[in-house]
């Protein structure tokens, strides 16, 4: 791909005046470290049936506890069902700028959109990010694959739909091994998150960048559902916060990075992190990354989860119904903050 051209744009992608970024808000390259890393946890030494399997509930208890954020392998979902995924958004976006231009939408209810993010940097003009990033529901799978639109063609319809079964059962293991990583019972987050999911997959594109030091492919955030289960194609681009620095995860063949969102870390009264992270670009690599995110439905009540509040866990967040937070995540004045610092309490 020689050049890209944003959809909702008239021209060619360029490294313009808005796309660059404020110096505080810059990447700083040079500052972030590969040494550390985000634990890798093979799922295949798993097994309901056996005891020494609590090993890998131990590993992944550990993970979300000091990153939020592991890689998985071993986790059963076919190569073949990744790799057409990929293949599939790699087509999305090679699709004709203008027939992506009608997917294009700033309306972030609709079922299907095309958006290129912007930063709101405060007491300044919006930077754009990047990027562009293709997003729908995903479930339930069968009611909602036939309204994507026409220009999504059998290939992304096929592809998302085994891609979405796979992801779906994923999360549910991944679910009951974090519910019981926090002393509760196998179903407990499930039931809670997943009774009526309100879920959503976002594909992101990122183009090659003449100068990755004044942009970012996706600004820094936390995400704001439960868990998100990212694919990556082979080139790097993903970093996460770790007290303050940045690390830069590595692509591993048939890996899913999961992360947990606001959401789990609101249940489970903070023990367990959401953190920032951020995607950064390079100059030579178009890179494609699928995001699953999986998030309770907006009249679901969230709040810390009774059996996790005690002497030396005080309270630390507010009960709330989702579609609160969600509101609060897409106010228009909101800026940097992350939006689960609305619902702490104030330590006493
Ligand atoms: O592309 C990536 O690696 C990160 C994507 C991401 O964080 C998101 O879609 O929320
Ligand atoms: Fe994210």
């Amino acid at each position: 791909m020689n050049s890209f051209q944003l959809a909702n744009e008239s021209s060619p992608l360029s490294l313009t005046p808005n796309f660059i970024l404020p110096e505080h808000k810059r990447p700083n390259l040079s500052q972030v470290t590969s040494l550390d890393s985000i634990p890798i946890i093979d799922l295949s030494y798993y097994d309901e049936n056996n005891p020494s399997s609590l090993e890998v509930v131990h590993k992944i208890s550990k993970a979300c506890g000091e990153f939020g954020f592991f890689q998985i392998v071993n986790h059963g979902v076919p190569e073949q069902v990744c790799n057409n995924m990929m293949k599939a958004i790699t087509s999305l976006f090679e699709l004709p700028p203008e027939e992506r231009e009608h997917l294009s939408s700033t309306d972030h209810t609709k079922n299907v959109r095309l958006v290129n993010f912007c930063l709101k940097v405060e007491g300044g003009e919006k930077v754009k990010m990047w990027s562009e990033c293709f997003s729908h529901f995903w479930y339930p799978i069968d009611d909602i694959i036939h309204l994507l639109p026409e220009q999504i063609g059998t290939q992304y319809r096929e592809a998302f739909t085994d891609y979405a079964k796979e992801i779906g059962s994923l999360v549910k293991r991944l679910l009951s091994l974090i519910s019981i990583g926090l002393g509760l019972e196998e179903d407990f987050l499930l039931k809670k998150v997943g009774e009526q999911p309100r879920l959503r997959a976002q594909a992101n594109f990122y183009p090659p960048c003449p100068d990755p030091e004044l942009t970012m492919g996706l600004q820094e955030h936390t995400d704001f559902n439960a868990i998100t289960v990212l694919l990556q194609s082979e080139i790097s681009g993903l970093q996460v916060n770790k007290d303050g620095k940045w690390i830069s995860i590595p692509c591993i063949p048939n890996a899913f990075v999961i992360n947990l969102a606001d959401q789990i870390e609101v249940l489970s009264n903070g023990r367990y992190k959401s953190v920032l992270h951020r995607a950064v670009t390079n100059t030579v690599h178009p890179r494609v990354s699928m995001a699953m995110f999986y998030g309770p439905n907006p009249n679901t009540s969230i709040g810390p989860i009774q059996e996790l509040i005690d002497e030396e866990h005080p309270i630390k967040f507010r009960n709330y119904r989702f579609s609160e937070f969600v509101e609060e995540y897409y106010k228009p004045e909101r800026t940097g903050k992350t939006v689960k610092e609305n619902f702490k309490l104030e330590d006493k």
